[in-house]
This record gives C-alpha cells, sequence and structure tokens, in this order.
C-alpha cells in the first residue's frame, strides 16, 4: 500500500506544474488581500439591510466571473530539502489563501521558527481575544515549520497545548518554535505565543512524525 508521504509527493508533483509565476502569485496575492478586508467588513459593517443585500448581489457577480476561470485545484506547495518551502493556499501562512491572517514565518540559523502579526476580529474566539483553535493552528504550524528547519519534517502527531492567558486580538503578537528533540520518526517541538507585553499567552509540545514512504 502507499504510504501517506508518497502520496503527498504526488500532489505536490502534481501541482508544481501548474503555471505559477511571482507576477501572477502577486496579482493573486493582491485579490487575496481585498477579500480578507471584505470578510472583515462583513463582520463589522453598520450598513443598513438594502444596502447588505446589494452589495451580496455585487459579491455574487465577481465570484461567478472568477469562476468562469476556476480550475478545480488548488494552488501548489513548493517542497525543498526540509519539507515544504512554500505552500500558497496554507490557512496559516498562505498569500493565496483569503483565510490565512496569513502570518510570515522567519527561521533563524540556530533553528527557531518565528513570528510576528496580529490576528483581527475574524479570528474573535472569546469576546475581545483571540479563538483557541486559531492559537493552535498558528503553534502547529510554526512547529511544522521548526521541525523542517531541524532537517526532520513530519506530520503533526500530537499537539498538547496550554492557554495560560487569553491571547488579545487586534495587537502585535509573536510566536516561536524550536525542535528540541529526536527519537527516530519522531521530532517534538516546543512553541509559544507571546502577547504586547511579553508574557506568554499560549504554549504548546506537539510531536511530528516522518510518514511512512
Ligand atoms: C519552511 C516552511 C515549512 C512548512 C512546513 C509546513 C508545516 C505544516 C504544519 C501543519 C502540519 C499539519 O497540520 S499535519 C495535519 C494533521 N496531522 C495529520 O493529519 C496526521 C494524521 N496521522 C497520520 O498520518 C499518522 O498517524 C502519522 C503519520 C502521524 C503516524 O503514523 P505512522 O507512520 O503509522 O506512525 P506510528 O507507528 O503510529 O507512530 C510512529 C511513532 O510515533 C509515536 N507517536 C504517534 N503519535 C504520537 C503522539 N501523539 N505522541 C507521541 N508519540 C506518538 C508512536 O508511538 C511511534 O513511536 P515508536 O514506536 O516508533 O517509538
Amino acid at each position: 500500500m502507499t504510504g501517506a508521504w508518497t502520496a503527498m509527493q504526488r500532489v505536490f508533483e502534481e501541482r508544481d506544474r501548474q503555471d505559477f509565476d511571482e507576477v501572477r502569485i502577486a496579482g493573486l496575492a493582491e485579490l487575496a488581500a481585498r477579500v480578507r478586508e471584505l470578510s472583515e467588513l462583513v463582520v463589522l459593517t453598520r450598513a443598513d439591510q438594502s444596502e447588505v443585500a446589494v452589495v451580496a448581489r455585487e459579491v455574487e457577480l465577481l465570484t461567478r466571473r472568477l469562476a468562469e476561470a476556476g480550475r478545480g485545484i488548488p494552488p501548489g506547495a513548493q517542497v525543498g530539502e526540509g519539507g515544504i518551502v512554500r505552500q500558497l493556499g496554507s490557512p496559516v501562512t498562505g498569500a493565496l489563501n483569503p483565510l490565512a491572517p496569513p502570518i510570515e514565518i522567519s527561521v533563524s540559523p540556530d533553528g527557531t521558527a518565528r513570528s510576528e502579526f496580529t490576528l483581527g476580529v475574524l479570528y474573535e474566539g472569546p469576546p475581545g481575544f483571540v479563538h483557541g483553535g486559531v492559537s493552535a493552528m498558528v503553534l502547529d504550524h510554526l512547529s511544522g515549520v521548526a521541525a523542517s528547519a531541524n532537517g526532520t519534517p513530519g506530520m503533526t502527531a500530537g499537539l498538547d497545548l496550554r492557554y495560560r492567558r487569553p491571547t488579545p486580538l487586534g495587537v502585535p503578537l509573536s510566536a516561536e518554535a524550536k525542535a528540541v528533540r529526536v527519537e527516530g520518526r519522531k521530532t517534538f517541538v516546543e512553541s509559544r505565543i507571546l502577547g504586547p507585553d511579553g508574557r506568554v499567552t499560549a504554549e504548546a509540545t506537539a510531536v511530528f512524525v516522518m510518514p511512512t514512504r
């Protein structure tokens, strides 16, 4: 039976054949950014009912225009030595995904993956604070990048989260993750999100397992 890793490689190879140059990516990223703004205003608008109905109709027409050139499969993931290096449709970092915040991640020479980002109203859980599932998503992904940077990429097998204090919405947050131990196919990664005051709001230990080929 084909393993998960081989199946994923096949998907990636298929998508690699798609025609995505940097100019096209920039254009689509601009579109995604505008849709993100629109989504936020859907939550925040005070427009009256008739105006909302008109806008809904206009958005429907715009959607139909894009559907005429729909292609059925999501944008590709670029794969490097350490696993995925860029995934344009990622719900966390994908510049082409309007649902993604999106967050940008850098990796320092010691293998620490870091990010600074702000999460707006679309990610609200408790009033005024970030949804716990969104924090988990960010830490899961950041930890995945740290596992890859360690040269031991894998699938998330476990994510043990502790929510220390509420994570505030609409203010600059930072997050970091680092691989701390490797045992066979398993890589253990520790991560955390910090509020603007530098205090930890959420922290996690994740286990990544390299799937069988
Ligand atoms: C620069 C940009 C980069 C970009 C990088 C992109 C980052 C993306 C980050 C997001 C990642 C995701 O969302 S991934 C999506 C969410 N995750 C998934 O869908 C995974 C679904 N699960 C699976 O496919 C499978 O269960 C696997 C592949 C994880 C493991 O299956 P397997 O290969 O059969 O392995 P298995 O025998 O079960 O376990 C292997 C070893 O791991 C241990 N193990 C298994 N689970 C756990 C666990 N929770 N905690 C501790 N240990 C565990 C087992 O005891 C065993 O230890 P021992 O006996 O060997 O000692």
